[in-house]
């Protein structure tokens, strides 16, 4: 029993009934509600008179009780409008749980609210464990049907169950826990029979649960999505990656020539194939001949500039977009590339060298045109004793 000044507070009704109070019952639709206590009984003449003003008191509090649960369906109402606005901007349950808690353990007067979704648990304030909580909820999941709610009992005394109806097949749950119990049924022998939820309560709980649901498909629909753009990037870079070398596929590469043409892009284009590239596979073996072409794309990466771009043609032929240049420029890109591979240290013995034919696209000419014209400059810079870059 704790004392408030001239108020008192009872914790259970067995502290009640052993006190020295005298005291009434508070009847309500839903049983009794509440005691008015007096410190010794009244006197027997004035008996009725206690009883008129405790009416009284009682009809009061009644409506006290009303407006201050109306208040918290209002207070619940505004809660659900702010989830509603918030779901685009949230990320995960546990981030739900941490914005509006306090908010929802505010209006239920609760200690603790927890979710459970797909196995996992997410709570906010004091609830209790995570094997308690499952112990019970396995129970529940065979046992409930899907629009109420149920009271916890035994570790999770004073805890509410409602179920998620989720779009997905999962269920979920929302699990609300109160210390105290509210109402103490007419005659209570055992603390196993307390009521520590009115029904009202339990409708405003299965409407908060019902909001959660929507909240966590949409949560899951954000997720799903999500997925699938990384499933379609990954995808889309499959589709135009040559897979050994990581640089742009022959497909690819046709197609941004063809862009590049049909625009009349201001770009010089030049095709390179590796010297000798049978002689190196048969001294060294297939897999060193592929990692020479990863290298040789590597290097050629890291010569160009970011806006230049580089396509594995087939083979050891590869074809570099040399963006926005003049022949002029695009001459010393490709003989810097030249020089850079001939330099560099593979990891044979042999010196790896290239011969490339290089061009400018003309106006309104045709990819095929671009092409030939490329190519012949390769073969002519091969005829010429290979290892140089010939202008076509
Ligand atoms: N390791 C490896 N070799 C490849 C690949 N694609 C093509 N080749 C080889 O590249 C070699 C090309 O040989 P050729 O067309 O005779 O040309 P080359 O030996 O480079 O002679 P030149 O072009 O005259 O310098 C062949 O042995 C092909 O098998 C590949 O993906 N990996």
């Amino acid at each position: 029993m704790t004392s408030h000044g001239q108020l008192l507070t009872f914790r259970s009704q067995d502290e009640l009934r052993t006190s020295h109070y005298h005291h009434y019952e508070l009847k309500g639709e839903h049983d009794v509600w509440g005691y008015i206590g007096l410190p010794t009984a009244p006197p027997e003449d004035a008996l009725q008179w206690v009883t008129v003003l405790i009416d009284i008191a009682a009809q009061r509090l009644h409506l006290l009780k009303a407006k201050h649960m109306a208040e918290r369906q209002l207070g619940l109402k505004a809660r659900r409008r702010l989830l509603s606005r918030d779901i685009k901007r949230l990320t995960s349950l546990a981030d739900f749980l941490q914005r509006h808690g306090h908010g929802w353990c505010d209006i239920f007067q609760a200690s603790g609210i927890a979710l459970t979704h797909k196995g996992e648990l997410y709570y906010f304030g004091e609830c209790p464990d995570r094997q308690q909580i499952f112990q019970q909820l396995g129970y529940l999941d065979t046992t409930t049907d899907q629009d109420s709610t149920i009271e916890l009992d035994g570790d999770c005394q004073g805890g509410l169950a409602a179920p998620l109806n989720l779009a997905s097949n999962h269920l979920g749950w929302l699990l609300i826990f109160r210390q105290h119990a509210m109402v103490t049924p007419g005659d209570v022998t055992s603390i196993a029979q307390l009521t520590f939820w009115l029904p009202i309560e339990a409708s405003m709980v299965l409407e908060l649960a019902d909001d959660l649901a929507v909240a966590i498909t949409a949560l899951d629909v954000v997720h799903v999505n999500r997925q699938l753009r990384k499933t379609n990037q990954r995808l889309e870079s499959l589709a135009h990656t040559d897979l050994l070398t990581r640089c742009w596929n022959r497909y690819y590469t046709e197609f941004v020539i063809e862009e590049l043409c049909a625009s009349n892009a201001t770009c010089a284009v030049l095709m390179f194939d590796i010297d000798d590239f049978k002689r190196i596979n048969d001294t060294y073996g297939h897999p060193t001949g592929d990692d020479i072409l990863r290298e040789i794309a590597r290097l050629a990466t890291q010569t160009l500039r970011s806006n230049d771009h580089l396509g594995r043609w087939g083979g050891e032929e590869f074809i570099v977009i040399i963006a926005d240049v003049t022949l002029n420029e695009g001459i010393c890109i490709a003989k810097r590339l030249r020089c850079h591979i001939e330099q560099h240290s593979f990891a044979i013995p042999d010196s790896v060298t290239i011969s490339a034919g290089l061009t400018t696209i003309r106006t309104d000419e045709s990819p095929r045109q671009l092409l030939e014209r490329v190519d012949k400059g390769m073969y002519l810079a091969k005829t010429a004793g290979k290892n140089q870059v010939m202008i076509c």
